[in-house]
């Protein structure tokens, strides 16, 4: 990411290690002290896709160390932590970061379970985009129109025909729990197939976009923004002569990038950024967030009209930038 102008004639490796550095202590508005001790409580996957030797090595370098959390005991007889960095599920590890918080209001905990627990939920996580009704002369963003079935899978062709949601309709589990599962996601392209769904989910209005997605990365002040690969757009001849229920695993995925691919100069283009600084700018504060992505799309055909569709917290390549 360029944070003040690259430097041009510098080597890849000297750039990267800057990048990571800089990404140590960006915009997440500490003051820089001599030492500052990050606890963290991550799962083994994160803990070795996040924590690389690298970022640990640059980090102390400026004075900021990671100490890994034992869940197991009592998080105010370790440390002591200025930061708690943390993505684990689970009601207990809430409850105790809920109890810790309360008695060491002095610890920044990135970030506050119930602002996490808001964006697990695909219904919740939407909402303040919706509230905010964004736009302004660089465009428009909302949300696809959408729906949600708790229960009873017959009752969905009539609760979709009612609400007056359009075919094809992308169908995602209610709940994202850091599971693979709350990761796939189902097409419908007919109203009777929509039957054979299974509650709970979110029901969502597929918006043709080109095939290409944004995944707008913030970290407090800071933002970065990539292009990945998406669902390819459904005509109103496919729609007509498709029926069926189709599954997807994950789409958009970390190997999915379409920053070096040869696009549509139409669909390649990045939203604008005075756009995603507001909207970065403020979901911070409606979310309570530091740590966390949007997924973007640009409606196909036009040239300023975004979708939200998807909030993630402390996703992936978060301080990769
Ligand atoms: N309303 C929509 N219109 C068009 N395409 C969509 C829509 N919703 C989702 N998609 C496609 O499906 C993919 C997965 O949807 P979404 O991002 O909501 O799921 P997710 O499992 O939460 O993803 P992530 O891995 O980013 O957490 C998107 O990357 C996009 O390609
Ligand atoms: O590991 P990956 O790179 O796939 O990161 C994904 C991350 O998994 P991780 O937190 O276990 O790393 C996911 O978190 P959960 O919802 O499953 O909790 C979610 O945030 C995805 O959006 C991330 O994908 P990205 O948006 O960055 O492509
Ligand atoms: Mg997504
Ligand atoms: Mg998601």
């Amino acid at each position: 990411m360029r944070f003040n102008g690259e430097i041009s004639n510098r080597n890849e490796e000297e750039k990267e290690n800057d990048r990571i550095s800089q990404s140590c202590s960006i915009g997440l508005g500490f003051p820089h002290p001599q030492k500052l001790v990050v606890g963290y409580a991550l799962t083994s996957k994160k803990t070795k896709s996040f924590l690389q030797p690298k970022l640990e090595g640059l980090a102390r370098n400026k004075g900021i160390f990671f100490v890994a959390i034992d869940q197991n005991r009592s998080l105010s007889d370790q440390g002591p932590f200025d930061i708690v960095l943390h993505k684990l599920s689970g009601k207990e590890w809430r409850r105790l970061l809920e109890d810790y918080r309360e008695k060491h209001p002095e610890v920044t905990v990135l970030d506050p379970p119930d602002a996490i627990q808001h964006v697990h939920n695909r219904q919740s996580m939407l909402k303040d985009v919706a509230d905010m009704n964004l736009s302004d002369c660089y465009g428009k963003v909302g949300v696809p129109r959408q729906l949600v079935i708790k229960k009873d899978p017959s009752s969905i062709p009539d609760a979709v025909s009612k609400a007056g949601l359009m075919l094809p309709i992308v169908a995602k589990p209610l709940v994202v729990d850091g599971s693979a599962k709350s990761h796939e996601l189902s097409l419908a392209y007919d109203q009777f197939s929509l039957a054979k769904l299974e509650p709970p989910l979110v029901l969502q209005e597929f918006v043709n976009h080109g095939g290409v997605l944004f995944k707008v990365y913030i970290v407090g002040e800071a933002i970065k923004v990539v292009r990945r690969f998406s669902l390819p757009d459904v005509n109103k001849c496919e729609l007509l002569h498709n029926a069926g229920v189709f599954h997807f695993p994950r789409v958009s995925c970390a190997a999915a990038s379409a920053d070096d691919a040869d696009l549509d100069p139409g669909v390649a283009e990045l939203p604008p950024r005075p756009l995603l600084e507001r909207l970065a700018r403020e979901l911070r504060r409606r979310l309570g967030l530091h740590l966390f992505n949007i997924d973007i799309i640009r409606e196909h055909g036009t040239r300023d009209c975004f979708y939200v569709i998807d909030i993630n917290y402390f996703p992936g390549v978060i301080l990769s930038f």
